[in-house]
Order: C-alpha cells, then structure tokens, then sequence
C-alpha cells in the first residue's frame, strides 16, 4: 500500500509550519494535523478539551466514532522544545493519511493544552514521525502511524517534498521520481533516542569556501527554522551589516533591509543551497524594521536541528529500513 497527502504552509508570509488533512475514526472526522519528524505522539484536540483551550481548531470526538476503543489506564504528556505541552487519555481508532489507512492507531486525546496551541489556530494537533522509542504514552508506549503501517507498505518509507510558501507532499510507501531530479544521497540515521539524526557533510555562507565539518543534527518536519553550532552561525551572520545576537529576542535579528547570503549545506557530496530570500524569517514584531534570522544559534536547544528552511530547499526520503537512512535530493 501507499499514500500520499498534501502538506500545506498554516501562514502565507512564512513557512513556519505545515499541515496535513487526516481523517480519524467512522464517520471520518477530518482534522489538519503537523507531521512532526522530531516527536512520536500522534495527539489531537478533543472532546475532551475544557472549551476555553480550543479557539477555532477542529477537535476528534471518539464518542462519536464507531471504531474507537479506550486504551484504558493509559495517558501521555508531552512537551516540545519551544516549551508548549499537551497531555491526555488514549484511544485507539482508524486513521487514514492520504488514501493509506492504519486500523487501531493510537489517538492521544487531549485533555489539556497550552497556551501556544490554544492560540494556534491552524493546528489541531501533530503526528508524529520520529522513533516510537519517543512516545510518551504509559504504561505501555504506542507506535506511530508510519512504524504501525510500514509492515503493509510497498517500500518502509516515508518522504518528504516540503516547498516555499506553496503546498507540498508527504508520501508514504514509495519514492515518486518526478519529485526530484539527479540521485537521491543516502546518508546513514543514529535513531538514539528517537530522532532522524544524520551527519552533513559541512557547509559554505553565501559564495565562501566550502567548509568540510560534519554536523550532527536532526531532521526535522515539526520545526521551522534551523539551529545550528555557533561556530556555523557567526560565519553567516558576520556577512550580514547590523546583525546582532539579540537577548531580548532570542536569537539574531538584523535590519530588514540587509542584504543576505545564501547558505549552503552538505549531504555527503550533495550540496543544496537556501536563497537569501528563505534566510529571513519575520519581522521581530508586526511593521518592524528588524528581522529574525532563519539560522540560529542551538546553543540554547542543545541539538542542531534541519528544520522546514532546510527541508523545502530539497527532498527527502525518511528510510525505515534496517538500518535506517535518510536520502536527499535536489529538485
Ligand atoms: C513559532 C516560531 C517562532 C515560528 S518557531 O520557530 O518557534 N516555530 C515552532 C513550531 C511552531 C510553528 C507554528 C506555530 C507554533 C509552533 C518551532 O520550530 N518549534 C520547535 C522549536 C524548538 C525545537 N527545539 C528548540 N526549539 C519545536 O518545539 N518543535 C517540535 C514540534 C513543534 C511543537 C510546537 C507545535 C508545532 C510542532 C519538535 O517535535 O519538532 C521538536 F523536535 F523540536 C521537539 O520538541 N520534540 C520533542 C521531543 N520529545 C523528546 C522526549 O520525548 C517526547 C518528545
């Protein structure tokens, strides 16, 4: 079997996440969902909610679903690295990506969420892509939509195509040639603890030297922007007039009106370029004159983590084989 769904930019000025249309349960309820390679839990907003953490986000409600099951005694609770959680109970019920349908998936209902997803209202809650070593059901861990339908797909994979203010794709089961031109470059994954950590092959700022250091990270779908070494990020920024490091922001801001280099990352010896267009994320505050940076620091997130800046610039081929490996290509 296969699928394949879109994968729609939640805001038109800036990619910083992407939706997916999931249907739970029967009589299928529709929910828009964030594919997130970093995390494990499959959750949602629910019936369960107290209403004054839901502004304008559909919810699942498994009462009303044929298929669903109480996975009972069982809860989950799960906190991300910006810092927002959501906790709940389990059911199990169908889930369908795409045409591809896994029967008793497990759906973490929330029965809690905070404020960042209350406020968010494009998304309605995650599935997550990483190793179900990472899932935080208990007492009994549950696997993700992609490990319970790899058995019954026609390849272990899952791709994806993620594109600049445009809708994209995510396949399940099968490589589509026409999403990529060249040869796919397959690095090996370390998936301890959990994530799709590969090695770049190093990185080159704007027209400079290509500097041949590995770098350990993560790729990751749920994350918008990417985080890399300090040593990588004041080589960018000291070609950008006026960028500084701001503590007041979080990270380096520059006038909007500088002008950016490209930057360029290695995938063994592929090499994929982000335009200087994709390198400025926002507007500090709505109408400013400063910037917030695509690339940032990890010094304050502890891992390097290839975010959606870095994935729409390529595609990628998620491999659950044994042993696992994750492909990129230009395209
Ligand atoms: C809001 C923003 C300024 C544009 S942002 O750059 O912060 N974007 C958010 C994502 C987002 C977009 C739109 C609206 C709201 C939130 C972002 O990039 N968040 C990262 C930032 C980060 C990571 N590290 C340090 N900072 C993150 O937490 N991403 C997680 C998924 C997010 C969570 C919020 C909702 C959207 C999806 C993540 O799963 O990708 C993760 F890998 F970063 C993460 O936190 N994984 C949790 C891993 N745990 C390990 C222990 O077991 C349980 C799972």
């Amino acid at each position: 079997s296969t699928g394949s769904a879109a994968a729609v930019p939640i805001n038109a000025e800036f990619d910083i996440a992407y939706v997916t249309p999931v249907t739970l349960g029967t009589p299928p309820q529709t929910l828009q969902l964030d594919f997130d390679s970093g995390s494990s839990d499959l959750w949602v907003f629910s019936s369960h909610l107290p209403t004054s953490q839901i502004r304008g986000q559909e919810i699942y409600a498994p009462n009303k679903s044929s298929t669903a099951k109480l996975l009972d005694g069982h809860s989950w609770s799960i906190t991300y690295g910006d810092g927002s959680g959501s906790r709940g109970n389990v059911y199990t019920d169908n889930v369908t990506v795409g045409g591809l349908m896994v029967e008793r998936q497990a759906i973490e209902c929330a029965q809690q969420v905070s404020s960042s997803f209350t406020s968010e209202a494009h998304i309605d809650g995650l599935v997550g892509l990483g190793f179900s070593t990472l899932n935080t059901v208990s007492p009994k861990s549950q696997l993700t939509f992609f490990d319970n339908a790899k058995g019954a797909l026609d390849s272990p994979v899952f791709t994806a195509d993620l594109k600049h203010k445009q809708a994209g794709t995510y396949d399940f089961g099968f490589i589509d040639k026409a999403k990529y031109t060249g040869e796919i470059t397959y690095v090996p994954v370390n998936n301890d603890p959990g994530y799709w950590t590969f090695s770049s092959s190093g990185y080159a700022v704007g027209s400079g030297n290509f500097s041949a250091s590995p770098i350990s990270g993560i790729a990751d779908t749920g994350t918008s922007l990417i985080y890399l070494p300090t040593a990588v990020v004041t080589a960018y920024y000291r070609q950008v007039q006026g960028a500084t490091n701001s503590r007041s922001y979080g990270g380096y801001v520059f006038p909007c009106s500088a002008t950016l280099p490209s930057f360029t990352f290695g995938v063994g010896e592929a090499r994929f370029t982000i335009p200087p267009a994709y390198m400025s994320y926002a507007a500090v505050t709505p109408g400013s004159s400063t910037c917030f940076g695509g690339l940032q620091s990890s010094n304050g997130v502890g891992i390097n983590i290839w975010g959606d800046l870095a994935l729409k610039v390529a595609f990628v081929v998620f491999n659950g084989g044994t042993p696992p490996t994750i492909g990129w290509a230009a395209k």
